[in-house]
């Protein structure tokens, strides 16, 4: 078997998403030098303080982490961009995996019982061929044992992408765009609510916003990256 793996790359070697070098055999994604230059963010107090201050006062969420900064033309953001619009699903579970384990060895989130995405509008959906956050929460979903829920919580709206938004716009964006299939589903539970990006905070915010319709339901959230507040 690797000696056919060997033999593919010879004519089809994989290259690097970021720095567009050819990979070596044992590399996956991205070239060892671009892999330990990734930001993550791991036990940064301060970052974490700003992460949670995002939804204090607006509503109510457990603890939220997040992945890696994503900066303007960095690294990240190429990898998000892939992830989302180059059919690179496979972006999703890397990072994942990589999450899952800091996440696992740090012991977090071990009292969650479902994993829920922040859902994609069925006709975006349909146009993108997937949810980019998927392979993100299987990941998990495998690494922490923890059931992974997608369609419960679904999205009743089609908006324009925040991407290419202002910060004050964004909010503007997101007003009650999600329902809950199944009111009762979570009811008791602690659900962790994932997402690719975290920037305002303001599609997460609309997400919980429903969740809470639940009785005694607990939210925390992970994500992928963090668009940092400048
Ligand atoms: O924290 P926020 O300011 O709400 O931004 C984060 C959201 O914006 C992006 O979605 P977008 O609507 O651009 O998704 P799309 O590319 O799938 O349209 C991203 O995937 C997050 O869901």
């Amino acid at each position: 078997m690797q000696f056919l793996k060997d033999f593919l790359y010879l004519f089809f070697p994989k290259i690097c998403i970021t720095c567009q070098e050819n990979l070596l055999s044992n590399e996956y994604i991205l070239c060892t030098m671009c892999k330990y230059d990734l930001p993550l963010i791991d036990n940064n107090t301060h970052t974490n303080k700003k992460l949670a201050s995002i939804f204090f006062g607006k509503t109510d969420i457990n603890m939220v982490k997040s992945f890696l900064y994503y900066r303007k033309e960095g690294k990240v953001q190429q990898l998000i961009h892939h992830l989302k619009y180059k059919n690179r699903e496979d972006i999703g579970s890397f990072l994942g995996n990589w999450f899952g384990h800091q996440l696992k060895e740090q012991k977090l989130f071990t009292n969650i019982n479902y994993i829920v995405p922040v859902p994609l509008h069925p006709k975006k959906l349909k146009l993108r061929g997937y949810n980019q956050v998927t392979k993100f929460g299987i990941s998990l979903s495998n690494i922490l044992n923890i059931e992974y829920k997608p369609n419960i919580l679904i999205r009743t709206s089609i908006s324009k992408t925040q991407t290419l938004k202002q910060r004050f716009e964004r909010f503007s964006n997101t007003n009650t765009k999600f329902k809950l299939t199944n009111i009762q589903f979570f009811e008791n539970k602690h659900i962790l609510l994932i997402d690719d990006v975290i920037t305002t905070g303001a599609t997460l915010e609309a997400c919980c916003n429903e969740l809470l319709k639940t009785k005694n339901i607990t939210i925390s959230i992970a994500t992928l990256a963090y668009t940092e507040k400048t």
